[in-house]
């Protein structure tokens, strides 16, 4: 147990899916798994354990932004020795040609925030995936026929949609090359790279910030199953 987590140190698998959403997380183990059990909802962050395809797999909120996320990443590679997190989040799109409902696949992760400051580096810190695990999530995400992207990420400390950064904030980020803004990727990755684990961010194109088309209201869950059949079929591939 830790203060933001009461499943006991077996309850949790090796393998965890971290949606930003405790909903999604209860959404995964209902639709996805085979027996699953509640093992933890500390602060209504829900976390379940069961088994995909056979293999005994978590899920578990992070909460919203970097912090959050780097608290509940950080605990389950520490106390509960995951070896393996797979974040599916919601994104914002940053560049027009993304469909909403298209997966990207986080690459490498760029940041506003003061994240990486903790570990005391002489220049700037540029988090990127477990190179297998990124692999095995787009050889699948082509096998399965599923539409994606590959490439950078731009985690925000600010939600993309509004902030008092203005309605161009995102510009900058797009200009450079960054596919969708979320808020969790590049802590994710640094906490992982930092603890020598393993860490992948796939996130669903929720909402384009060029255009302004996005999911409707009912197809918020729902629109994530792609995103989530990839990260367990990721975690299958990785098993073999
Ligand atoms: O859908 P999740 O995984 O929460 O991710 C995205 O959605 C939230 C903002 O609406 C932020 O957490 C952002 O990163
Ligand atoms: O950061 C985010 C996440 C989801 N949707 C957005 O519009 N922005």
């Amino acid at each position: 147990m830790t203060p933001h987590n009461r499943a006991k140190i077996n309850e949790i698998a090796k393998k965890v899916l971290l949606p930003g959403d405790p909903n999604r997380a209860r959404f995964v183990a209902e639709n996805f798994f085979e027996n699953p059990k509640l093992v933890t909802d500390v602060r209504g962050i829900l976390g379940y354990t069961g088994k995909y395809k056979g293999i005994e797999v978590s899920v578990m909120a992070s909460g919203m932004g970097g912090p959050s996320c780097g608290i509940y990443s950080y605990e389950l590679f520490t106390h509960y020795d995951v070896d393996t997190i797979i974040r599916i989040g919601t994104s914002g799109g940053l560049q027009e040609e993304l469909e909403v409902g298209e997966l990207v696949l986080a690459m490498s992760a760029s940041t506003d925030s003061a994240w990486a400051h903790q570990y005391n580096l002489s220049g700037t810190l540029s988090p990127c995936p477990n190179a297998k695990l990124f692999t095995l999530a787009l050889k699948k995400a082509e096998e399965l026929e599923l539409k994606h992207s590959a490439g950078m990420v731009f985690s925000s400390d600010y939600f993309s949609s509004y902030n008092a950064l203005g309605a161009d904030e995102w510009k900058s980020w797009a200009r450079v090359g960054a596919l969708v803004q979320d808020m969790e990727t590049y802590a994710l990755y640094s906490t992982a790279m930092y603890l020598k684990k393993r860490a992948l961010s796939i996130l669903t194109m929720t909402d384009n910030c060029v255009n302004g088309k996005s999911f409707k209201d009912e197809e918020r869950m729902e629109g994530n199953r792609n995103m989530i059949k990839l990260a367990l079929e990721t975690i299958v591939e990785d098993a073999k």
